[in-house]
C-alpha cells in the first residue's frame, strides 16, 4: 500500500501526478479554520506533508502521529516547529535556490518604484491630471549610484548585491552574522555593523528569516537612525520590521518611503494606513510570484517529500541532524 500524504496546495497536473505515483494523496486546497477538523483528521495517518502557508504548530504535530516528512513549498520555513520536528525525527524540507533570482528582481522593482514613484504617478495621470510636463512635486529619487544596505546577505541578499553592483553602479554595504567573502571579492561589498549600514544607506533592504534575533530588528530605534531620504525595503518577512514604528516615521516623513512586500499580518487589512501612505508601495507577498518560479518550487516541493519519504535526503533540508 502506497503511504499517504497530505496534500495542501493546488498544483499543476503534472506534478500531482507526480505524486500519486509514490503516495496516496489527501488533497486540501489551503489550510482554512473551516477545513481544520477535516485536515487534524487526516493528519492520523498521514506520513508526509505538502503545501504552504498555515502555521504548522505543536498542536498540528500532536495530531500526526505517523509524519516522518514535511516538504513547505517556499524557502522560508517561520511557520513550522522545526525543533518539535526535530525531537521527533520529522524531516523538514523547503525549496530554496529555484526561487532566489526571481525574489532579488522583486527587490530591485520595490526599489524603483518606491524612488521614482511609479505607482503614485501612474495613478495621477490615469485620473487626468496630466496636462502639461510633470513638476518637481512629482519628481522621485535617483537609484544609480546611491547606497544599497542588505540585510541578510543570504542567496537573496547576494542575487540583489549582484543587480545593484552590476546592474545600477551602487555601492554595497551589509550585515550578516558574518562576512561573506563572495560579496566581497564579486561585488566589492563592504561588511558592517547594523547602526553603519542604517546610517549610510540609501536603501535599506531587509533580506532577513523570521527568527527571535530578527523580531523587530527595525523598530523605532533604528529609522531613527536612517537618513531622511533613505527608504525601507522589506521582502524578508513582515514581522522583522516593526509595523506600527514604521508608519510612525513614514508618516512623520522620517524617513523618505517604503516598500514592503511582506507584513505583520497577511494579508493585510484593507484599511491599514500602509494602504494609505503615498509614500509605500505595498505588494501582496508576490516576490517569487511568476509562473516559472512558482512552477520550479513546486516541483522542488514535490521532488523533496519523495526523496525525503522514499530516498536519501542530500539537499533542502532546513534539520539533516535527523536524517540517519
Ligand atoms: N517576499 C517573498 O516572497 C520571499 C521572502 N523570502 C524571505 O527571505 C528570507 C531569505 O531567503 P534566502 O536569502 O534564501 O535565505 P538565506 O538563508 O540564504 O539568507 C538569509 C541570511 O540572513 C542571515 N541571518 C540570519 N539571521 C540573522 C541575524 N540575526 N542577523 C544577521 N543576519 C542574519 C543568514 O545568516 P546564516 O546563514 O548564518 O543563518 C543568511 O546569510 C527567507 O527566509 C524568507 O523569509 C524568501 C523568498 C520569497
Ligand atoms: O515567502 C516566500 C518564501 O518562499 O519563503
Amino acid at each position: 500500500m502506497k503511504p499517504s500524504i497530505i496534500l495542501y496546495k493546488i498544483l499543476p497536473d503534472d506534478l500531482l501526478a507526480r505524486l500519486e505515483q509514490h503516495f496516496t494523496v489527501l488533497p486540501f486546497n489551503r489550510l482554512t479554520s473551516e477545513n481544520r477538523q477535516d485536515f487534524l483528521l487526516a493528519l492520523k495517518q498521514a506520513q508526509g506533508l505538502i503545501g504552504s502557508g498555515g502555521q504548522i504548530d505543536k498542536s498540528v504535530l500532536d495530531c500526526a502521529p505517523a509524519l516522518k516528512a514535511v516538504s513547505t513549498i517556499s524557502v522560508g520555513y517561520d511557520n513550522f516547529d522545526v525543533q518539535t520536528m526535530t525531537e521527533r525525527g520529522i524531516i523538514m524540507m523547503h525549496t530554496p535556490t529555484v526561487l532566489t533570482e526571481t525574489v532579488a528582481d522583486t527587490v530591485m522593482a520595490l526599489i524603483l518604484s518606491t524612488a521614482r514613484r511609479v505607482v503614485e504617478v501612474a495613478e495621477w495621470a490615469k485620473s487626468g491630471q496630466w496636462k502639461g510636463s510633470v513638476g518637481s512635486e512629482l519628481f522621485g529619487l535617483d537609484v544609480h549610484h546611491k547606497t544599497i544596505g542588505i540585510l541578510g546577505m543570504g542567496r537573496i541578499g547576494l542575487a540583489l548585491a549582484q543587480r545593484a553592483h552590476g546592474g545600477f553602479n551602487m555601492p554595497v554595504i551589509y550585515n550578516d552574522r558574518q562576512p561573506n567573502p563572495e560579496a566581497n571579492s564579486r561585488f566589492n561589498a563592504r561588511f558592517c555593523d547594523l547602526d553603519t549600514l542604517l546610517a549610510e544607506s540609501d536603501f535599506v533592504c531587509v533580506s532577513l528569516p523570521l527568527t527571535e534575533q530578527t523580531h523587530h530588528l527595525i523598530s523605532d530605534e533604528q529609522l531613527a537612525k536612517m537618513k531622511p531620504s533613505a527608504i525601507l525595503i522589506n521582502t524578508g518577512r513582515g514581522p522583522v520590521v516593526d509595523e506600527a514604528a514604521l508608519i510612525k516615521a513614514l508618516k512623520q516623513k522620517r524617513i523618505y518611503g517604503a516598500g514592503l512586500d511582506v507584513f505583520e499580518k497577511e494579508p493585510l487589512s484593507a484599511d491599514s494606513e500602509l494602504f494609505r501612505l503615498p509614500n509605500v508601495v505595498a505588494l501582496p507577498h508576490i516576490g517569487s510570484a511568476t509562473h516559472e518560479t512558482r512552477y520550479n518550487m513546486a516541483a522542488c516541493a514535490v521532488d523533496n517529500l519523495i526523496t525525503a519519504l522514499t530516498g536519501k535526503v542530500t539537499v533542502n533540508c532546513v534539520n539533516p541532524q535527523v536524517i540517519k
